[in-house]
């Protein structure tokens, strides 16, 4: 049986490389979206079993919707896996950097390239598009002269585009982080030591501290923070905090302190890190598992 899988994009774009990451040895049947939302709404509907989704990248930063979009529709992060992205500049086949007029890809693609893009212009524009692969397909099947677009080596191949720029994105390790969501956790048996957590805060004189000395005081490593204004409720924040830990039985409890100290306590997901290709510095990160 196949597994189906939603992502933002087309065959071979950047979240198809996440998906057979992931699951190299499954049969998957790819449901492609043109936004997030509707990866989130065929996930809900039970249109598909899960779906991937990038959540933030070396360059660019978190990709904060996500997070809202995960919370929102009341689904889970099931697993992680980060992605090496090397971006190349693509063009019908007999292109010069000197025939290009207009640059398009996805915009956190255009993003990671910034600096290169600097060099093409002012004579280039740069337009953001739909994901990599469907920008550089357009240019393929509307014999797009004088268009190029930001993607992966692998949709150069599959749409037989010649390749004008090679590793063209600002930091040469760039990775991007991607989950993948469902309507509820698996059992698993592998050991589970990731969460990541969502509440709110009062405007109180050290009511993030507090919550940043409990995770402290049961040993809970804190591995990323990231705040979102809440909506209707202007300069006010939701807290993103994604968390390593070694014993479930300390986790279980340090939530049960945190519902006391935050309002609207949501876990998101509780996971099992992976390292595996993940940022070198992150990977420095001392693992519970090591131990
Ligand atoms: O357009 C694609 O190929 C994508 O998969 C999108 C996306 C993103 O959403 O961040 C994925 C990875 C890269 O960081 C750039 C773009």
């Amino acid at each position: 049986m196949s597994l189906k899988i939603a992502i933002q994009g087309i065959e071979s774009s950047f979240h198809h490389l996440a998906v057979q990451q992931l699951f190299p040895d499954k049969n998957i049947e790819l449901v492609p979206c043109t936004s997030f939302d509707k990866v989130a709404e065929n996930i809900s509907c039970m249109n598909v079993d899960l779906g991937v989704i990038a959540i933030e990248n070396t360059i660019a930063g978190s990709i904060l919707p996500n997070y809202q979009l995960i919370d929102s529709c009341n689904l889970k992060i099931l697993e992680e896996t980060f992605l090496t992205i090397n971006m190349y500049l693509m063009a019908l086949n007999g292109t010069t950097l000197h025939d290009i007029d207009e640059v398009h890809s996805h915009p956190v693609a255009l993003q990671q390239c910034k600096q290169y893009l600097k060099r093409l212009q002012p004579h280039c524009k740069i337009i953001e598009g739909k994901d990599t692969a469907s920008e550089a397909r357009r240019i393929k099947e509307n014999n797009l002269k004088g268009v190029a677009a930001i993607a992966g080596k692998q949709v150069a191949e599959k749409f037989g585009l010649e390749i004008l720029g090679k590793n063209i994105q600002t930091i040469k390790e760039n990775k991007t982080r991607f989950v993948v969501i469902g309507r509820e956790t698996p059992l698993t048996t592998s050991k589970l030591n990731k969460a990541t957590l969502k509440f709110q805060l009062d405007h109180n004189i050290g009511s993030l501290s507090n919550v940043l000395q409990l995770l402290s005081t049961f040993g809970i490593n804190l591995t990323k923070i990231q705040s979102f204004p809440i909506e209707g409720k202007p300069w006010q924040y939701s807290f993103y905090v994604d968390v390593l830990f070694d014993n479930t039985t300390l986790f279980e409890e340090v939530t049960i302190l945190l519902r006391k100290a935050v309002s609207q306590l949501r876990i998101l997901g509780i996971y099992k890190q992976n390292l595996e290709n993940a940022p070198s510095t992150l990977a420095q990160i001392p693992s519970y598992e090591k131990y």
